[in-house]
């Protein structure tokens, strides 16, 4: 093979592309990211307004993500865990549903209310003792979770006025059509680790990451846009930088038009971030609105869980919704945070939306997308393997061990 500018070009520093470079890297591999933006971070990125710590959308790092302990050092994140569980708006009163083992203090309040039914307990532990069983065989049984639930008989509160609007917030849906495989593997997580935010912003875990692949000897260029790849490296303006290998571990809608491969569906979400000069609350759990009455599927006070996320001890509240609701007013959004935190809309004010249409790749059953493109192009990025931290850490490195096993 003629002598070549790189062994391995990664286009892409969101964590999927950082962490095949630390892997690459760290095995004696010469290693150049691009990234196209003035920074790391891809979907991961975080701002400061008026002192406050914006990330770009309401993210969470479950720290139990067998990837999360595989590449990150968590300790040096700093983590602050949300409560185990949600509070939940119905007819008009928040009840807490709260994880029994984790908040033993709180059994007597998430048992004492309308919404969780012996008959929903009973389907729910099917749905997922069956789920459980079939991943440990290593089967994905190829259904969407509204069908899931529907075979397991699950269709009374529990299901449509708690775990339908959390598991919206999640997956950027709600049409139920996300495979009931990975929804189950997202409960396993939540149960088994307490999603979390990094005392300095999502943003913290990227940055992380690049320090990480850097001293390992990764070389990290930012506002370098690629503009195709191809076997024999990436073309910028006109020109090639060679390389053995190209891993693309660009977002989901950036893909095709990179590569010529198929088109990846997304689903996206909207944030607001509001300022108080108090909480609503002293709750450290997200608050979702069983009622569904307006656009906004999850809230919850950011500097309750991570006070550093504001400068003088005011109030951080997030608020999120699906972009697909259509368009939501600034002031819709704030009436409806409000009313689930049962204050006035005069108490919040905007900081900062963030509209974010390629938020994730769509995980409908059985989903499988190619991960060697052509002879010497690998895809990493979430759209490989979940939309998720977890699912972008683990399809980086898959992408780093297959360029590492061909020969
Ligand atoms: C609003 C929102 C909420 C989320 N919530 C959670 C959550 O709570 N928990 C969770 O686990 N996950 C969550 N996620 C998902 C998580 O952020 C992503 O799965 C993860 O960040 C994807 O990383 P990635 O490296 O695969 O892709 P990206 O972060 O998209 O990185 C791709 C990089 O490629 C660069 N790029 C694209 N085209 C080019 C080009 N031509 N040349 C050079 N560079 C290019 C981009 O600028 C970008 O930096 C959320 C995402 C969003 C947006």
């Amino acid at each position: 093979m003629a002598s070549r500018d790189y062994d391995v070009i990664i286009v892409g520093a969101g964590i999927s592309g950082l962490v095949a470079a630390r892997q690459l890297a760290e095995a004696g591999r010469s290693v150049l990211v691009l990234e196209k933006e003035d920074a790391v971070g891809g979907r991961q990125r975080t701002r400061d307004v008026d002192g406050y710590l914006i990330d770009r959308g309401f993210q969470l790092l479950n720290p139990s993500y067998p990837s999360v302990k595989r590449f990150v050092d968590i300790a040096a994140l700093d983590l602050h865990p949300f409560g185990s569980g949600a509070l939940v708006r119905d007819k008009g009163e928040l009840h807490l549903l709260a994880h029994p083992a984790r908040h033993p203090h709180h059994v007597v309040s998430t048992l004492s209310n309308d919404l969780v039914t012996a008959a929903d307990i009973k389907a729910f532990s099917s749905w997922f003792g069956k789920a459980t069983a079939s991943a440990v065989r290593g089967r994905d049984e190829s259904v969407s979770i509204g069908e899931a639930w529907d075979r397991a008989g699950l269709t009374g509160p529990l299901r449509t006025r708690v775990l339908e609007p959390f598991l919206a917030g999640v997956v950027a849906t709600d049409d139920l059509s996300t495979s009931s495989s990975y929804v189950q593997f997202l409960f396993r997580m939540f149960a088994l680790g307490r999603p979390s935010l990094p005392s300095r912003g999502i943003q913290a875990l990227p940055n992380q990451m690049a320090a990480t692949a850097r001293r390992h000897g990764a070389e990290i260029r930012t506002n370098i846009t690629v503009d195709s790849c191809a076997d024999e490296g990436v073309r910028i303006s006109g020109e090639t930088i060679s390389a053995d290998h190209v891993i693309v571990a660009v977002g989901p809608e950036a893909l095709a038009p990179l590569t010529g491969s198929e088109a990846v569906p997304t689903l996206g979400l909207t944030t607001w971030w509001f300022r108080g000069d108090e909480a609503p609350s002293r709750s450290r759990f997200i608050a979702l609105d069983g009622d569904r009455s307006g656009p906004v599927l999850n809230t919850a006070v950011v500097s309750n869980v991570a006070p550093s996320y504001s400068p003088d001890g005011t109030a951080l509240i997030q608020a999120s919704a699906l972009l697909s609701t259509g368009h939501v007013t600034d002031q819709e959004a704030a009436d409806h945070t409000a009313s689930i935190w049962g204050i006035s809309s005069a108490d919040l004010s905007l900081l900062a939306r963030d509209d974010i249409r390629h938020s994730l790749p769509e995980q409908r059953p059985g989903t499988v997308r190619a991960t060697r493109l052509s002879e010497r192009v690998f895809a990493a990025g979430d759209h490989r393997a979940t939309p998720s931290i977890e699912g972008a850490l683990s399809a980086g490195a898959r992408a780093a061990s297959d360029v590492l096993s061909v020969r």
